[in-house]
């Protein structure tokens, strides 16, 4: 396997456009970053190019617009939040890619950073459309991908662009490609996987084969009602992918085969609306409410996952366990988050844990600091620990 290209290979990039792709898919709540993690840790990249006299032009994603110009997922509104980290003003374009694109990078002097608006807003970007990625590569000199936490995703931004460019990995995907390869290698086992969030569809699958990897799989969130819902129990209005219980049932039996232990939610805290502070019960996952939405997990599962958190040396983690951001359904969330953090601090648990609202409910929690390592890449990172190449990684290797 061929190494990458780094920074470091890429020569001086004074005067140079450098198209570098980030990941700003942020938590966001009315307009506004509540959580700037992932634009912290590629700040320093984005500086290092701009000092050294490079046009930055940063392209990246929000949310799932599948092709559509959806106002709710326009970057814009993270500019505020990356001048800041950056220290630095950040122009705006309203297009990825055309004139106005165009305009916006030509106006570029040396140092100077600008963001595009979501390449997801053009159906080429997630077909990896070569004529989009053309488009694309039409406002850089060379490419720099600094975005891990999208790189399980072969789009034109994330992948198709190191096809044209001369292409590097940013100092945060290198960063982040070492801790994992350090922190996980060689666990020490038994290791316990908690997957939880509200990306069930596109998580799920990987599932199958995380449980040949891990001794305890809990699930959390979303996902779990979905296994709930697979088991013949009543979920309700909750978060739940019902055409998925085939699949849920596979992953079951592929557990068994495996000799990974499943733990799903005995209990779970209810409410009608999802909605901070909305009257809420705590039921027996049998006796959950027709109008009724799990938003978190109760305290007997809690105590279960407290319990397996404690038999394990190594944790791996991504998805809420409910929906943190609404108090109080950020119980379950921050008491695992708290138990690790504790076992973790005593020496006992090797803990890593990623995805972006992940890290936000980490932070939150307070126990983001004890950790043993935050990783900005949720998907991607479950992709990794199941052992697939990554499109984005992949299409970095050096050629030759
Ligand atoms: N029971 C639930 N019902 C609805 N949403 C949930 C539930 N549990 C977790 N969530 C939501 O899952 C989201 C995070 O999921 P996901 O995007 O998969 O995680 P990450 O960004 O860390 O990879 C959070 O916004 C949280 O509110
Ligand atoms: O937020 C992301 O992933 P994550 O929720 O798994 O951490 C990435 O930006 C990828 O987004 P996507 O899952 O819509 O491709």
């Amino acid at each position: 396997m061929s190494a990458f290209r780094t920074l470091d290979d890429a020569g001086s990039l004074r005067g140079k456009r450098v198209l570098m792709r980030v990941d700003l898919n942020v938590p966001m709540e009315g307009g506004r970053v509540t959580d700037a993690t992932r634009i912290a840790r590629v700040a320093p990249t984005i500086r290092e190019v701009a000092e050294q006299g490079g046009r930055v032009v940063l392209l990246a994603h929000f949310g799932r617009p599948k092709g559509k110009r959806e106002a709710k997922d326009s970057l814009e509104p993270v500019v505020p939040a990356l001048s800041e980290a950056l220290g630095r003003p950040v122009a705006f374009a309203a297009d990825c890619v055309g004139a106005d694109a165009e305009r916006a990078v030509a106006a570029l002097a040396d140092g100077d950073v600008l963001l595009l608006e979501n390449t997801r807003y053009h159906a080429g970007e997630e077909k990896n459309d070569p004529a989009f990625a053309d488009a694309l590569a039409a406002n850089g000199d060379v490419y720099v991908n600094e975005a891990f936490s999208a790189a399980h995703r072969a789009h034109a931004s994330t992948e198709g662009l190191a096809h044209r460019l001369p292409a590097f990995a940013g100092r945060e995907m290198q960063a982040e490609l070492d801790a994992l390869t350090k922190g996980l290698e060689a666990p020490s086992r038994p290791v316990i996987a908690i997957v939880g969030g509200a990306k069930v569809s596109s998580k799920i699958d990987l599932l199958e084969n995380l449980v040949a990897k891990v001794d305890i799989l809990v699930i959390g969130g979303g996902m779990a009602n979905t296994f709930l819902h697979a088991e013949g129990k009543p979920v309700g209005k909750s978060l739940c992918e019902r055409d998925l219980a085939e699949t849920a049932t596979r992953i079951r039996a592929a557990a068994e085969k495996a000799g990974c232990r499943i733990l799903l939610p005995v209990d779970a805290v209810v409410a009608s609306e999802f909605k901070a502070q909305a009257p809420h019960e705590t039921v027996s996952v049998d006796a959950v409410p027709e109008g009724g939405m799990i938003l978190d997990a109760g305290p007997q599962s809690v105590a279960a996952i407290e319990a397996a958190i404690d038999e394990a040396k190594t944790l791996v983690w991504n998805g809420p366990l409910g929906a943190f951001e609404l108090a109080p359904f950020d119980a379950a969330t921050v008491a695992a988050a708290r138990h690790a953090a504790a076992r973790t601090r005593a020496g006992a648990l090797v803990s890593v844990a990623g995805g972006g609202d992940t890290v936000a409910a980490l932070n939150h929690a307070g126990a983001a600091t004890d950790f043993t390592y935050v990783s900005t890449a949720g998907g991607a990172f479950l992709e990794w620990l199941e052992g697939k190449a990554l499109p984005g990684v992949e299409a970095l290797r050096a050629k030759g």
